[in-house]
């Protein structure tokens, strides 16, 4: 494990690109092993998730290499083998190989995956998919057994809730199946349309991505021609807005898409942020007075779950009382206790959570634990604007998603680095 430390109360100024997105890289790397060709990505980022799903791949004689943000992925040797359970413990998407090895090799056997310790994460959707499109599953204590042993077939799948990770696992299951597939109540994230541009730029028939309705016809081979550019990482966009507004001189956001973040900006613009959103960046001028704001998550295109504790610092500092309520994810609340540490004034009860005004000289560093990536994310900004230093534990959890942040928070003149324990 690795911790943060951080020397707080620099202002920062300056500019910072956003890196490729989390959730699309994590979905594109297991969907690469659907294609009979190499493929390449480009803007990835280097975060934890993609050298543990390099390590998931290497165990199944995938070759892939990893450098200035390309990825090369030859699946063409592809063996059926045992999936090293650590790499697929270390991180949520690890399941996206489900619905890759079925749509693959008709069947697959996987521990649970892990990820962000976030309240209850059940998979039922992702299997009922895969039993709609004739696999048999079976559990086995932690260990899941997928087989289709008469191939898959397109069929309806009505989703009982807009599920990210069962939407993309329905396509990858369904994308080479025979026949039609139709994704009823589907989830509309941009990661998922961008998984989907990857698969339809290989020959794929997905269409509808981006609606609630995505309708697949299967292909028999998938034969990638050009390199990958994965989107803007939304959720990177957002960290670093709100760190930017809570103690910038100026910062320029570059390498964003804006329209994947209206939900969140028309907040930042409600609580009194002056920003200049632009075709691909946006600047955040130094902030005023901020107001505070009402905030409820909700399935994209609604306020995303992800950002309500990178938000968190910015809602502290307005004037009166923020509430957050979190549809998403009630439990997800692993930052309040650890940004009382920090003097912040927050309190969790009756499924919401409130932030009241906490002036920035009330603010100091602590030593405490990131309990999950977002939540590491809101003490990581709070260690910022603190006097003081923060020491941020278990930092693991804010490596795994944040592309090179030590070193993009230092060119904003942070004084951040990483340690092991
Ligand atoms: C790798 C990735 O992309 N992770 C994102 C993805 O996670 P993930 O794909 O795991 O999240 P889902 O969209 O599936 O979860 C949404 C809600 O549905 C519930 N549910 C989901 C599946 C299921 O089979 N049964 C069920 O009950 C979940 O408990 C949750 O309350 O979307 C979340 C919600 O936007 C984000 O926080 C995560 O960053
Ligand atoms: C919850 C998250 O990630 P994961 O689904 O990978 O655990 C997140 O990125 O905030």
């Amino acid at each position: 494990m690795k911790k943060m430390i951080i020397q707080g109360g620099n202002r920062l100024a300056g500019e910072v690109t956003i890196g490729g997105a989390k959730n699309s890289t994590v979905a594109l790397i297991p969907a690469a092993i659907l294609a009979d060709t190499p493929v390449q990505f480009d803007t990835v980022p280097d975060i934890l998730d993609v050298h543990n799903l390099m390590i998931i791949l290497e165990s199944m004689n995938v070759k892939s290499s990893f450098s200035h943000g390309v990825l090369d992925i030859d699946p063409t040797q592809i063996v059926e083998a045992e999936l090293p359970s650590k790499a697929i413990k270390s991180l949520r998407a690890s399941y996206y190989f489900m619905g890759a090895l079925l749509g693959r090799f008709h069947r697959a056997t996987l521990t649970f995956p892990g990820g962000d310790n976030i309240g209850p994460r059940p998979i039922d959707q992702h299997l009922k998919a895969f039993e709609a499109l004739g696999a048999t599953v079976s559990q086995n204590g932690g260990t899941v057994h997928l087989a289709a042993p008469n191939g898959l077939h397109g069929n309806r799948i009505f989703m009982d809730m807009v599920s990210v990770g069962a939407t993309i696992n329905a396509i990858l299951a369904a994308v080479r199946a025979e026949g039609m597939t139709v994704i009823e109540n589907a989830a509309r994230e941009p990661e998922i349309v961008d998984l989907a541009t990857f698969l339809n730029n290989m020959g794929a028939q997905i269409r509808g991505v981006g609606t609630d309705v995505i309708r697949i016809t299967g292909v028999k081979t998938l034969q990638s021609m050009n390199t990958h550019t994965i989107i803007a990482d939304r959720i990177e966009t957002g960290t670093y807005l709100s760190l930017a507004a809570a103690l910038g001189d100026g910062v320029m956001v570059n390498n964003v898409i804006p329209e994947h973040l209206e939900a969140y900006t028309s907040k930042m613009i409600e609580m009194g942020v002056n920003l200049q959103i632009d075709s691909d960046k946006i600047f955040v001028p130094p902030v005023k007075q901020l107001k505070a704001i009402h905030v409820k998550t909700m399935p994209y295109p609604g306020f995303a779950t992800d950002l309500q504790q990178p938000l968190t610092p910015l809602m502290a500092l307005a004037k009166g009382e923020s509430v957050v309520v979190d549809t998403i994810y009630p439990k997800r609340v692993k930052h309040i206790a650890q940004l009382q540490k920090m003097g912040m004034k927050i309190v969790a009860g009756d499924g919401k959570i409130v932030i009241d005004h906490t002036d920035s000289a009330m603010l100091h560093g602590a030593e405490v634990e990131a309990g999950e990536i977002r939540a590491g994310a809101s003490l990581m900004i709070t260690g910022l604007m603190a006097q003081g230093t923060t020491v941020i534990h278990q930092a693991d959890h804010i490596l795994r998603g944040y592309d090179r942040v030590v070193w993009k928070l230092n060119r904003l003149n942070a004084n951040v680095k990483i340690e092991d324990e």
